[in-house]
């Protein structure tokens, strides 16, 4: 296979205290490459499954590693007296800051073959991190769920394969590794393939591929494999290279979140004013009407400016600054939509949250909204259901929600925002809960219920099967 060797392993924290939202910014980072041919993924696993040995061999195999950092980990191995090179080490760097607490910490790493370029949201596969796996899977296709062999389907493993499905996460990869240590048995890999397939297909969850892997000895992850001679399905790369990705901005309604507005009021440009921030979701045309939210207020875009010039037209996940007819009043957190199909605003919220942190949420609690590149104040009013991993069945009636928790709530907010359905807008429908005490990220939100509520039943229609 012919593999480019532009290794860009950006190793890179999403600011904590952004987290979701870091997490989607951080990942349209790589709108160098060309859209079509990049492919978002995550990994998920608990822990000692394998997942930093197993995103060690990617690199590895696809020669997306320095020779220095290839050195390095060679010679490190040899002192601990292994005689494999411990692909681990290669992304061990970031486990030692990791360990100290951080509550929102997704490393992105940049590789790429000839066909396709890769962006690795890296997660830590501890229990109390499903706030990371939410990070990282934000803006995934594609979801790489690590099981052991030895251990088969755990709650983990259930719990990433939920929040792959409540994130909309198209594709799943069940990568069942350490297969040398059940002796490449195809009757183990088929027992743990079936029973996730399953798990999966109650979830909404239909494109599923288990692939039998030894991520430590490299089978079936670049190479394929001698040892399973029963298995006729692609590697671990051949997939997340033929994976179809739709990435149609056209198909999706503009917004365009206020970053910054641009008065630079210099004798050359006295009396320019320009709107800077990224396309989050659609298309934005020169002369189109547009509609400033939560105002209402309806003008038109007369300008699109970037570095490299002005465009008639540019499309998410583009960074560029609008000019407008009218001197309207906009503010950073203000959202463009298109005056002809503007989205809902409003300031009472319901909502599905993934519950990130230690102590349990408090009714009548007041917490901070970040949504997009507003922030406002809020009262979380009431939990109505959380969801149970185990037989996704919703229960309600609860009052809170602790660590790890998927449940419904309402929320009430002091000043109305855009509330675009999560289902219909991955990109805009996503908000985090942060603590206005002190910053932490409490909660990773989608707006609507109909994520939970499509979850619910699930088990039904699984026996149904
Ligand atoms: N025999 C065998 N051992 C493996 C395989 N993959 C990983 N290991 C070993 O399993 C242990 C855990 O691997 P890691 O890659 O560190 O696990 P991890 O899932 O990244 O761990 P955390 O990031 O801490 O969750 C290490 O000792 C690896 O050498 C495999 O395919 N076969």
């Amino acid at each position: 296979m012919g593999t480019t060797m532009t290794q860009q392993d950006h190793d890179e924290r999403a600011d904590p205290a952004a987290g979701l939202a870091a997490g989607l910014a951080a990942g349209h980072r790589a709108s160098t490459h060309h859209e079509r041919d990049l492919l978002r993924l995550a990994t998920a696993g608990s822990v000692d499954d394998g997942k930093s040995t197993l995103i060690g061999r990617l690199l590895y195999d696809t020669k997306s590693v320095l020779a220095d950092q290839l050195a390095a980990v060679e010679r490190a191995s040899q002192a601990r007296g292994g005689e494999v090179v411990d692909l681990a080490l290669l992304t061990d760097g970031l486990r030692a800051e990791r360990e100290q607490g951080i509550t929102i910490d997704v490393a992105y790493r940049y590789f790429s073959t000839a066909t396709r370029a890769f962006v690795l949201a890296d997660t830590p596969g501890h229990v109390q991190y499903t706030r990371n796996m939410v990070t990282g899977a934000s803006t995934a296709e594609l979801a790489i769920v690590l099981v052991d062999a030895r251990k088969g389907v755990l709650e983990q493993t259930r719990r990433h394969a939920t929040i792959a499905a409540l994130l909309g996460v198209p594709h799943v990869v069940l990568a069942v590794n350490k297969m040398d240590l059940v002796g490449f048995d195809e009757a183990t890999f088929t027992a743990i393939a079936d029973e996730f397939t399953l798990y999966a297909a109650g979830l909404g969850v239909h494109d599923v591929r288990a692939i039998p892997l030894s991520a430590l000895a490299g089978d079936n992850v670049v190479d394929r494999s001698a040892r399973t001679p029963w298995y006729a399905g692609p590697t671990l790369l051949e997939h997340l290279e033929a994976v179809p990705v739709d990435r149609d901005p056209t198909t999706e309604p503009l917004r365009f979140p206020v970053q910054y507005v641009i008065r630079p009021q210099t004798p050359d440009h006295p009396d320019y004013r320009g709107y800077a921030g990224r396309i989050a979701s659609g298309v934005v045309r020169v002369g189109e009407d547009v509609v400033v939210l939560p105002s209402g207020r309806r003008t038109s875009v007369v300008g699109i400016d970037t570095f490299d010039g002005e465009l008639d037209v540019a499309h998410a996940p583009q960074s560029v600054t609008l000019r407008l007819a009218d001197d309207v009043d906009i503010s950073r957190g203000d959202v463009l939509a298109p005056a002809a199909d503007a989205p809902v605003t409003g300031a009472d919220l319901t909502g599905t949250l993934c519950w990130l942190a230690d102590a349990p949420s408090v009714p009548g609690a007041r917490v901070l909204v970040r949504s997009g590149t507003r922030t406002v104040r809020a009262i979380l009013r009431t939990v109505d259901s959380r969801l149970h991993i185990d037989t996704l069945t919703v229960e309600p009636g609860v009052d809170r929600l602790a660590l790890n928790d998927i449940g419904t709530v309402q929320l009430r907010l002091a000043e109305p925002i855009v509330l675009d359905d999560y289902a219909e807008h991955r990109r805009t429908g996503a908000f985090l809960l942060v603590d206005p005490a002190d910053g932490t990220t409490l909660a990773a939100g989608m707006v609507g219920p109909s994520t939970v509520v499509g979850l619910a039943g699930a088990e039904e229609r699984c026996r149904a099967l």
